[in-house]
């Protein structure tokens, strides 16, 4: 579904340097898999889903969706970032029928699948609401409500949960987890959490800084819902977290 291929970035800063974020990247990620990016602070991850999302281009290699190079965001992809992206002046409804607005969908129709998916994400109540009067983790909830009503193939996620507290985002991992077994969609999703990948992933990749490789790719094959508590978990989160460890030291 997603094919990286043999992708590189440089950046030039302000002062002249050159930053290689990301070397000779080779990734092929399949429909419905739930794909992890973890690494030590720099390591490229941001910068990778970026590249997957269209939103810059590679210096080097080429990023393909379902076979066509990506020369901008596409329109079945839809993105969350770790600050709520929502529109300050618009209510939660209306956020989250923004994207189908644009698709001219009936209003009626719009209300419908917004109203369902606040439904799920537990903000029907709020759907009057302007975004301001939201905790933070029903912010986000909403801004994942808002990717997800234009039916997405592909959801890309960069540290979603990283400005919540740590129950919020237990609570906010188990809802996001919860969709995608009853609605498998393909998710690639940046995280410092090893845990949080080990709890939602398929699979997790991790990088390595300066620059950004990819040094190993683990399938995680435990059953959905995962529990925390249990060997097998720990046997995934500690061997990831040993690597991690090192790449770090490196
Ligand atoms: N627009 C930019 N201009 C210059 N350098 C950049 C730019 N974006 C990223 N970089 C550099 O590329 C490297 C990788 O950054 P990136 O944000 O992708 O890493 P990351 O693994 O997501 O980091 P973190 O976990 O801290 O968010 C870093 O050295 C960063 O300084």
């Amino acid at each position: 579904m997603i094919e990286v291929q043999r992708v590189s970035k440089v950046f030039h800063t302000e002062k002249g340097q050159r930053v290689l974020a990301v070397n000779d990247i080779q990734l092929e990620i399949d429909h419905q898999e739930f794909v992890c990016l973890v690494g030590p602070s720099g390591s490229g991850k941001s910068t990778l889903l970026r590249l997957m999302e269209g939103l810059i281009e590679p210096t080097e290699g080429q990023v393909r969706v379902l076979g066509e190079p990506v020369r901008g965001p596409r329109s079945d992809a839809a993105m969350v970032f770790q600050e709520y992206s929502l529109m300050p002046w618009r209510t939660v409804l209306d956020n989250v029928t923004f994207g189908l607005e644009l698709r001219q969908v009936k209003r009626a129709e719009q209300k419908k699948q917004a109203m369902a998916l606040l439904q799920r994400f537990g903000l029907q109540d709020f759907s009057q609401c302007l975004p301001y009067e939201l905790s933070g983790g029903m912010k986000q909830r909403a801004a994942i409500a808002r990717a997800l009503a234009v039916s997405p193939k592909i959801l890309y996620m960069d540290e979603p949960f990283g400005a919540l507290d740590a129950y919020t985002r237990y609570q906010m991992q188990q809802d996001l987890i919860d969709y995608w077994v009853a609605d498998k969609r393909t998710i690639v999703f940046v995280t410092h959490s090893v845990e949080e990948a080990v709890f939602l992933a398929t699979r997790v990749i991790l990088m390595s800084p300066h620059p950004g490789e990819i040094v190993a790719d683990y399938a995680i094959d435990l059953p959905y819902p995962r529990n925390r508590w249990c060997d097998k978990f720990g046997a995934h989160f500690k061997e990831i977290l040993q690597r991690l460890d090192e790449v770090s030291r490196q």
